[in-house]
């Protein structure tokens, strides 16, 4: 791949992986060297995003179907809107990390319908913005449910062992089926915070041609 001055990175993993962690620490490594970094997040905190949450939390029901529809609404507007849009962010040169995107659509509701149409119904914002990377973060869901449980007050209506285990064959399974369009890099994410940064760090440094200048400060 020819480096890039700027990239557009998803992060990926099943609820409690350690998608905010590492997008935290992947954000202050790039600001660091100097790089202009927007990092967010689906679902959004817009509109849309709010009712996928109201729905998520409980106080809001609605069939998977039209959860389905919410996120394809959501992550076109993530993308293309006027103010905050990604695709703008990108133009002006900022290295973009979405804590998840279509991929989480393949994952979570592709375990309770069928795939094909989520990716099918994706394929807009697939073809408008697709990840230089997806970054997935491979944690085994035992320990992704002790960290939750740790770290949470409230667990969400689908974070059950049962369906995390659900959701990683889901992702494995789009993995496979995507894997001649879309550039996935998996990383063990069954380790310390620090550990899983350096692998995502490599990872990200050599896309941007910047592994030998930096190598000290790894
Ligand atoms: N590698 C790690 N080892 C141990 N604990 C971790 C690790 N990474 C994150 N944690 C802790 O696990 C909890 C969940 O981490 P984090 O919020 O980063 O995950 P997430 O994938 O963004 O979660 P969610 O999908 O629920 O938003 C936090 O308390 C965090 O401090
Ligand atoms: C983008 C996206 C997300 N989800 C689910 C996955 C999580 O359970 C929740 C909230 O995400 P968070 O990282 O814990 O804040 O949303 C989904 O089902 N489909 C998607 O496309």
């Amino acid at each position: 791949m020819k480096n890039r001055k700027n990239l557009f990175i998803a992060l990926e993993g099943i609820d409690g992986s350690g998608k905010s962690t590492q997008t935290k620490l992947l954000t202050e490594k790039l600001t660091a060297l100097g790089h202009k970094v927007y990092s967010t997040f689906e679902p959004t905190d817009n509109q849309i995003g709010k009712m996928i949450r109201n729905i998520f939390s409980g106080k809001v029901k609605a069939d998977n179907r039209v959860v389905a529809g919410l996120f394809v609404a959501d992550r076109l507007d993530h993308l293309l809107n006027e103010e905050y849009g990604i695709v703008k962010k990108i133009e002006a040169g900022y290295t973009v990390i979405c804590d998840r995107y279509c991929f989480s659509s393949y994952a979570y509701q592709g375990a309770h319908m069928d795939m094909d149409w989520v990716i099918q119904a994706n394929s807009m914002s697939a073809q408008i913005l697709r990840p230089d990377v997806n970054i997935f973060i491979d944690v085994s869901p035992e320990i992704s449910m002790q960290r939750l449980h740790s770290s949470r007050d409230n667990m969400e209506i689908y974070e059950t062992i049962d369906n995390q285990k659900l959701v990683r064959a889901k992702y494995v399974e789009a993995f496979e089926k995507l894997k001649s369009l879309e550039k996935i890099f998996m990383v063990n994410g069954d380790r310390t915070p620090d550990l899983i940064a350096h692998d995502i760090w490599n990872k990200v440094a050599s896309m941007l041609g910047i592994e030998q200048l930096n190598a000290e400060n790894q």
